[in-house]
């Protein structure tokens, strides 16, 4: 019997990934960091939401509550990738490196997302917990034709750095031998250190996730640059973003860096 699933899961990462490479907006910091994340303006998710959408982007990471919430923006401008663990820092410090189901592939499929995303904390003291969710996750999505995305984030009492490249490729590397279609992991400083992410992700597409918001926007279209020389496939941005004056502008920049490979110093005018 042949699976045409691979067909469904061949689709939803070429509208993922238009040129090859994608931006996707991350917004379900509401939940992982809590609403003070975002400037006051932004609280409610469609506000931001219908900026970035605007803006054009490749696609936007939600919960799937969020995402019914925001339908008739999303819906027929842009691809959804339903993020379906989460947890947040209002639990015991202990707790927070274990992530919850937010959610259910169905809720994906219902939805017409293109992928499903959920975390793995690589090194977390529940990391075997993260893998049993992880491997339901992909279970299911592989039954409906859709793609996975893991956050492969590597975090845990034994892991001093999580920045550091071993440590990152370590992460990537679990995240391809758990079967995951495409990984969100940390920018690891540098091209050539992110080149070796690249490498060990053997094939498996690589998008930066964004971090913290850099001093100056124009550092952070440094770093998607270098992701991108390196053979990474896009960012998936939240932070860096809705922070910014002009949230739509700066979707604008990192698309032109990404999709045209514009060099920051020209795409950052997009953002002013
Ligand atoms: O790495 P942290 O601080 O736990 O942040 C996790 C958040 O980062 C993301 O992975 C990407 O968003 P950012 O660009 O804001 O880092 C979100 O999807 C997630 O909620």
């Amino acid at each position: 019997m042949m699976s045409y699933s691979i067909a469904g899961k061949e689709l939803r990462l070429k509208r993922l990934l238009p040129s090859g490479r994608g931006v996707v907006f991350a917004f379900d910091h509401g939940v992982e960091h809590g609403p003070s994340d975002f400037p006051r303006e932004y609280i409610n998710p469609r506000t931001i939401i219908g900026k970035i959408i605007e803006a054009g982007v490749d696609a936007v990471m939600m919960l799937p509550a969020t995402a019914f919430m925001t339908r008739d923006l999303w819906i027929g401008k842009t691809s959804l990738i339903v993020k379906i663990t989460s947890k947040t820092n209002l639990r015991p410090e202990n707790e927070r490196l274990l992530q919850s189901i937010f959610g259910y592939v169905e809720d994906a499929v219902a939805l017409g997302a293109e992928a499903v995303a959920a975390t793995v904390y690589w090194g977390s003291q529940y990391e075997d917990a993260m893998l049993r969710q992880w491997f339901e996750v992909k279970r299911l999505a592989e039954k409906y034709g859709y793609p996975s995305l893991q956050l492969s984030y590597p975090r845990g009492p034994a892991i001093k750095n999580m920045y550091d490249v071993e440590i990152v490729k370590y992460g990537v590397r679990a995240a391809i031998e758990s079967g995951a279609d495409l990984i969100k992991t940390y920018y690891t400083g540098s091209l050539e250190s992110f080149r070796e992410v690249v490498e060990a992700a053997s094939g498996i597409p690589v998008l930066m996730s964004g971090g913290a918001v850099r001093e100056r926007f124009i550092d952070f279209l440094r770093d998607v640059e270098n992701v991108i020389r390196a053979g990474g496939r896009g960012v998936v941005v939240g932070r860096n973003v809705f922070r910014h004056k002009n949230p739509g502008g700066a979707i604008r920049a990192i698309m032109k860096v990404v999709h045209e490979e514009i060099p920051p110093e020209e795409a950052i005018k997009y953002a002013e």
